[in-house]
């Protein structure tokens, strides 16, 4: 990736998140995914993971699911599905968890903006106006999450780890 010397501190490292081909589709659940460390920075070789462990390019990152995240409630809804505020369970630190219903993308050919969105957010780092994608996983079906509870449904869903923006 071509990056400007002066753009260099506001693009994350390659990493699980954007390396290659996309993942979307290729395994059924936790997809790609690194953990967010304890003060929220994305896992990389040199710096310590969750739990402390070193990762290293050459090891698997450490991977997270639905069962690793407590729903709280619903920041808001897009196009392309719903937005959760959800708290990981290993370091209490809250995350922005998009949601989205791979059935209804793949229905309304929305593939590519879906990988495009997901792409610019992986490149994201301390930017002003992006909110970071610390990582991405799947369910095997279609997770409906609402406050504390979670139903299962027909699909499968796709959640991104976001930054969350609050408002003060
Ligand atoms: N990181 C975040 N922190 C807090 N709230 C968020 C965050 N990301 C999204 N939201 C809330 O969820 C809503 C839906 O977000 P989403 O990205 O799905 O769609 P959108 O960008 O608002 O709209 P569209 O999908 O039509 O482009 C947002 O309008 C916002 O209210």
């Amino acid at each position: 990736m071509n990056v400007h010397i002066r753009c260099k501190g506001n693009v994350a490292p390659s990493c699980g998140v954007n390396r290659g081909a996309p993942r979307y589709g290729t395994r059924r659940s936790s997809v790609g995914c690194v953990s967010p460390d304890s003060s929220g920075n994305r896992s990389r070789g040199g710096r310590r993971p969750n739990g402390g462990r070193a990762w290293t390019p050459s090891s698997s990152p450490p991977r997270l699911g639905i069962s690793d995240f407590t729903f709280i409630q619903v920041l808001g809804k897009g196009s392309f599905g719903k937005v959760m505020l959800a708290r990981l369970n290993s370091n209490e630190r809250v995350f922005a968890i998009k949601v989205l219903k791979k059935d209804i993308i793949l229905q309304d050919d929305d593939v590519e903006c879906t990988m495009t969105e997901k792409r610019v957010l992986s490149l994201a780092r301390d930017h002003p106006y992006l909110t970071q994608l610390y990582c991405c996983f799947q369910t095997p079906v279609s997770t409906h999450t609402h406050t504390r509870t979670h139903t299962h449904a027909r699909s499968a869903t796709c959640c991104c780890i976001n930054t969350p923006f609050v408002q003060k």
